[in-house]
């Protein structure tokens, strides 16, 4: 383990990490520090490697240059199976499809086991735990209803739940309120900040988004992406400008913040020339 005696290594350290693919690199010179404990966002238009970020820092994409650390633990010394076991990565639109005849307790419990089913016996304490869980993210009212019958903002929830079944110290959430209404989505940003504020040992969170107002307050630094590169690091304050934004997402906008909330505002005089560029 980094430490060097000055408090705990940092949760993510990353240092001039590149990767190719298709002969191109979709990262470059990445250099992105993650303090243990904070909620950060990695924010950027499509396109720009967040997601690439992500499985990265999770191992399962092997970055082509540079050096990884992630709590603690270098890339290349590590098992990384352990490893895992410190870390979830949450995706609304991933692999994992649970039986259809599933409820959302039974869901989140196999977080304790890694595998999409219930193939274990469950111990009470993992029950325990994951009715607490559920009831953390404002899901206590269909513990018991199937998965499939859960709307999409709840079965984030019921993910997230299930993620943190197994105490992981780095929770990576990908896109968590793609394809969210107005209601669910606030729901979920309700739950990051609860989650960031819950207990005294709360796990490294880190937000993928490509909207500011998708930011809660807890967020206390943001990394830009643009073309696979850092465009911008630091304090909210210091890099949600309208300016360094509209450049970014190529589309001259404006930021508003109220009560640690960022918004963008786009003005109709300005789509005509959005349409010019094809
Ligand atoms: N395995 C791969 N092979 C080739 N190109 C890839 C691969 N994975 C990602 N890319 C490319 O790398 C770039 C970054 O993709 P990535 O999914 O990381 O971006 P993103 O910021 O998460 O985008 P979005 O917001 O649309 O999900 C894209 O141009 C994508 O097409």
């Amino acid at each position: 383990m980094e430490g060097k005696g000055t408090g705990p290594a940092p949760a993510i350290a990353v240092r001039g990490v590149g990767v190719v693919r298709d002969g191109r690199w979709i990262l470059k010179d990445i250099d992105w520090t993650v303090p243990t404990g904070a909620c950060v966002a990695l924010l950027g238009p499509n396109g720009s490697g967040k997601s690439s970020m992500a499985r990265v820092v999770s191992g399962y994409l092997w970055p082509t240059e540079g050096e990884v650390r992630v709590l603690g633990e270098r890339f290349g010394e590590v098992n990384l199976q352990e490893l895992r076991e410190s870390l979830r990565l949450v995706q609304p639109h991933g692999q994992f499809e649970p039986p259809p005849e599933m409820t959302a307790i039974q869901v989140a419990m196999t977080g304790a086991f890694g595998t999409v089913g219930l193939y274990r016996e469950v111990s009470p304490e993992l029950r325990a735990e994951a009715e607490r869980l559920l009831e953390i993210v404002g899901l206590r009212a269909v513990m018991t209803h199937s998965y499939q019958t859960l709307s999409n903002g709840e079965r984030i929830r019921c993910l997230i739940a299930r993620a943190l079944v197994c105490k992981p110290r780095l929770l990576l959430l990908d896109e968590p309120t793609a394809g969210l209404d107005l209601l669910a989505r606030e729901q979920v940003l309700a739950t990051i900040q609860s989650l960031h504020q819950s207990g005294e040992d709360p796990p490294t969170i880190v937000l993928i988004t490509h909207h500011l107002e998708e930011l809660p307050p807890a967020v206390s630094h943001v990394t830009i992406l643009d073309e696979g590169r850092v465009a911008a690091d630091g304090p909210p304050g210091q890099v949600l400008r309208g300016e360094l934004l509209s450049k970014v997402y190529r589309c001259p906008l404006e930021v508003a913040h109220h009560d640690g909330r960022y918004y963008t505002r786009v003005s109709p005089g300005a789509w005509g020339g959005l349409l010019k560029r094809g």
